[in-house]
């Protein structure tokens, strides 16, 4: 097995008057091809999490390790290229610029690595395609869904191919149709094209769509479990575990 992302001893402690211990300790890690999501109570240190491994953030120790690269030894600059040639962004707001249409909102990262028009032009198609938004591409985002706006920018993050993807919850502003759609895409994508996918979420039938989720309290790992092959006993032990773990969550039915 291929590790994409190996991460050992990490820790994050915030520095302030009080100085906060965020991560304590944290060690594991994902295999190419696994969707994998993190969940836990409000202030267990997910964000924290995340914010290290898009380097947008230093550990206080550990280290963390991506397609077996230590990106956090990096220079400010290296680490900008690893960004946009090692990862894929996908946020709860999609983070898409409003003033440019989807196509040139999907095409931006190949843009900004100074491919060319026929590269790009090809690459679109195919991303598009597979995501179903390839009659979308001359609107604005204020003239599409909620859903259609999430599977523009996991088109976007996805075009470079990335040895990650990181979502940080992708359906966190969508409703249950929409999160549907998403999910399916996400998972679709990670199916054909083996992408690695690390997800945060405090939605339940949005986790049930991972191969495992671990679970982390007060900043340390405090288990997981994994899908197997019934994606409805998946989503009981994901509403059991967080009930154990005192965390929020939405008592709705996975969607077949
Ligand atoms: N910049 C910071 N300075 C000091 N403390 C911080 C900072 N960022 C986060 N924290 C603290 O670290 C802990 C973990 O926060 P984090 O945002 O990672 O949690 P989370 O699991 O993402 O929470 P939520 O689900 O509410 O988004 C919290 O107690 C938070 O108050």
């Amino acid at each position: 097995m291929v590790k994409v992302l190996e991460i050992q001893r990490l820790g994050k402690v915030y520095r302030g008057k009080v100085p906060h211990r965020a991560l304590d300790n944290i060690n594991f890690s994902i295999n190419k091809g696994e969707f994998v999501g993190i969940m836990g109570p409000s202030g267990s240190g997910k964000t924290t999490l995340l914010n290290l491994l898009a380097t947008i953030d230093e550990p206080s120790y550990g280290t963390i390790f991506i397609n077996g690269k230590n990106p956090h030894s990096f220079s400010r600059n290296e680490k900008a290229m690893f960004r946009r040639n090692e990862l894929g962004f996908v946020f709860q707001d999609f983070n898409l610029l409003e003033m440019l249409t989807v196509e040139e909102n999907i095409i931006l990262p190949l843009a900004l690595n100074g491919e060319t028009q026929d590269t790009m032009e090809q690459k679109l198609v195919k991303v598009t395609k597979k995501l179903g938004i390839e009659k979308l591409l001359n609107k604005y985002t204020y003239e599409i869904s909620g859903g259609q706006l999430q599977r523009t920018a996991i088109a976007r993050a996805i075009i470079n191919r990335p040895s990650m993807i990181l979502a940080d919850e992708p359906t966190g502003n969508l409703d249950s149709k929409a999160s549907k759609d998403v999910m399916e895409a996400l998972s679709e994508i990670n199916r054909t094209e083996q992408t690695t996918t690390f997800m945060v979420t405090h939605d339940p039938v949005a986790a049930s769509y991972c191969h495992r989720i671990i679970f982390i309290k007060d900043g340390k790992l405090y288990n997981e479990i994994y899908q197997g092959d019934n994606r409805q006993l998946f989503f009981q032990k994901i509403l059991d575990l967080l009930a154990l773990l005192g965390g929020d969550n939405h008592l709705s039915m996975p969607h077949s």
